[in-house]
C-alpha cells in the first residue's frame, strides 16, 4: 500500500489557451478543467490507475469539491476537517504545450488539524510500504513538519519518500530519507548549486553537475535521489549506483503532474520488486506520459512508451565528470 500525505491538497483548474498567452489581455479559454490535485493526491490517483492500493491523507471539510470529485474517482482517503474550501490552483495551457500555473497559499492549519494528521499517519502507516509526504505546507504549519513526520515514521519502521520545496524541503533533506524527488531548482537550492550551471550542463546532455549535485544529497540523506529534470528526462542517484533517463518523444499539452506522476511511477516499479534502473524507466515514463496529457489526469499503464525511454547507467568517470 502507497500511503500519501499532502498538506496543501488543491482543486486543479485549467484554463485551456487556444492562442499565446497575453499578459494584460482579455482572453477567452476554449476548455477548462477541474481536477483533484495536490502532490499527494496525484500520487494516490497514479497508484490507484495502476491497481495498487494506496490512501490519501489530507486536510478538507465534509462535502469539499475536492472531495466529492475523490470519491467520483473511488480513491480511498481519510480527511482532518478544516473551516476552508480547499484551494484552486490554477493552470494556463497554451496550445505549444507551456504551462503557466499559480497556485493559492492554501487552508492555515492548526495545532489541533496538525495533530490530528500525523495521528491519521501513525494509524494507517503499519500497513504502508512507502509513505510519502508531498507538496508545500499551508499557512500555520512549521517548516519542520515533514521532518518531524520523516523523523516519526522511520522510528516506525516505514520508507518514506518526500517532494516538496523551500524550507520544507531543507529541513527534510538534514535527516534520513528514503527518497527525494527535487527537481532541478530545488536540487541547486538544496546543494548551493548555481541552477543556470545545471541548465547549461542540461543543454549540453551533459548530466555531470546534476548527478555531482545528487550525489552531496545522497550522502546527506542516505537514501536514493530521484532528479527529475523535465523534457531533459531524471537521473537516480543511489549508493549502489547511478542512472539517467531520457524521455520517449511526447507532443506536451500541460506539465502539471509530471513530476507527482514520475514519484508514483518510482513506486509502482519499487513496490512490483523492479530493479532501480527500472524503477527509473517507469518514473521518466509515467512523467513523460503526464506531461502529454491535459491539465492534471493521471496516466494508466495504456499510457506508458517503456520501450521509449532510454537508460543509461553512468559510472566511474562519468558519474564524476
Ligand atoms: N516536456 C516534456 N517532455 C517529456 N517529458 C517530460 C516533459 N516535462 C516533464 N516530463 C517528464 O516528467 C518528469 C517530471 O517533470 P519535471 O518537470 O522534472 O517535474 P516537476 O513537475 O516536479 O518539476 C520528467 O522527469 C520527465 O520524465
Ligand atoms: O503544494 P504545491 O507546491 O503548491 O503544489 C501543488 C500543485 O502541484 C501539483 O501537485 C502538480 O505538481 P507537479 O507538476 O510537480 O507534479 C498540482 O496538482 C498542484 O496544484
Amino acid at each position: 500500500m502507497i500511503l500519501t500525505v499532502t498538506a496543501n491538497p488543491s482543486l486543479d483548474r485549467t484554463l485551456e489557451l487556444a492562442t499565446p498567452l497575453r499578459r494584460g489581455e482579455v482572453q477567452r479559454a476554449g476548455v477548462v478543467r477541474a481536477e483533484p490535485g495536490g502532490k499527494g493526491v496525484n500520487v494516490s490517483r497514479v497508484a490507484a490507475a495502476a491497481g495498487l492500493a494506496t490512501r490519501a491523507l489530507l486536510p478538507a471539510r465534509a462535502g469539499d469539491p475536492l472531495l466529492a470529485a475523490l470519491d467520483d474517482l473511488g480513491l480511498p482517503y481519510d480527511a482532518v476537517p478544516v473551516d476552508d474550501e480547499v484551494r484552486s490552483n490554477i493552470t494556463i495551457a497554451e496550445a505549444d504545450g507551456t504551462t503557466t500555473k499559480i497556485n493559492a497559499p492554501g487552508v492555515a492549519l492548526t495545532p489541533a488539524h496538525l495533530e490530528s494528521l500525523a495521528a491519521l499517519i501513525g494509524a494507517r502507516a503499519g500497513t504502508a510500504q512507502w509513505v510519502t509526504l508531498c507538496g508545500s505546507l499551508p499557512p500555520g504549519v512549521p517548516d519542520d513538519w515533514y521532518r518531524t513526520m520523516a523523523d516519526d515514521l522511520a522510528l516506525a519502521g516505514c520508507r518514506v519518500a518526500v517532494d516538496t520545496s523551500g524550507e520544507p524541503l531543507r529541513a527534510a533533506a538534514d535527516g534520513r530519507v528514503d527518497l527525494i524527488k527535487p527537481n532541478e531548482d530545488e536540487l541547486a537550492e538544496l546543494t548551493g548549486t548555481d541552477p543556470e550551471k545545471l541548465r547549461e550542463a542540461l543543454a549540453r546532455n551533459d548530466f555531470g553537475p546534476i548527478v555531482e549535485a545528487a550525489a552531496r544529497l545522497v550522502d546527506r540523506i542516505g537514501g536514493h535521489v530521484l532528479a527529475t529534470l523535465g523534457a531533459a528526462g531524471a537521473v537516480l542517484v543511489t549508493a549502489s549506483g547511478t542512472w539517467s533517463a531520457t524521455p520517449p518523444p511526447i507532443v506536451p499539452r500541460s506539465t502539471v503532474g509530471a513530476g507527482d506522476s514520475s514519484l508514483a511511477g518510482f513506486l509502482i516499479a519499487q513496490t512490483g520488486g523492479a530493479s532501480l534502473p527500472e524503477c527509473l524507466r517507469h518514473a521518466v515514463a509515467y512523467g513523460a506520459a503526464a506531461a502529454a496529457l491535459a491539465g492534471t489526469q493521471a496516466p494508466t499503464p495504456d499510457h506508458l512508451d517503456l520501450s521509449g525511454v532510454t537508460v543509461t547507467e553512468l559510472s566511474g568517470a562519468a558519474r564524476m565528470s
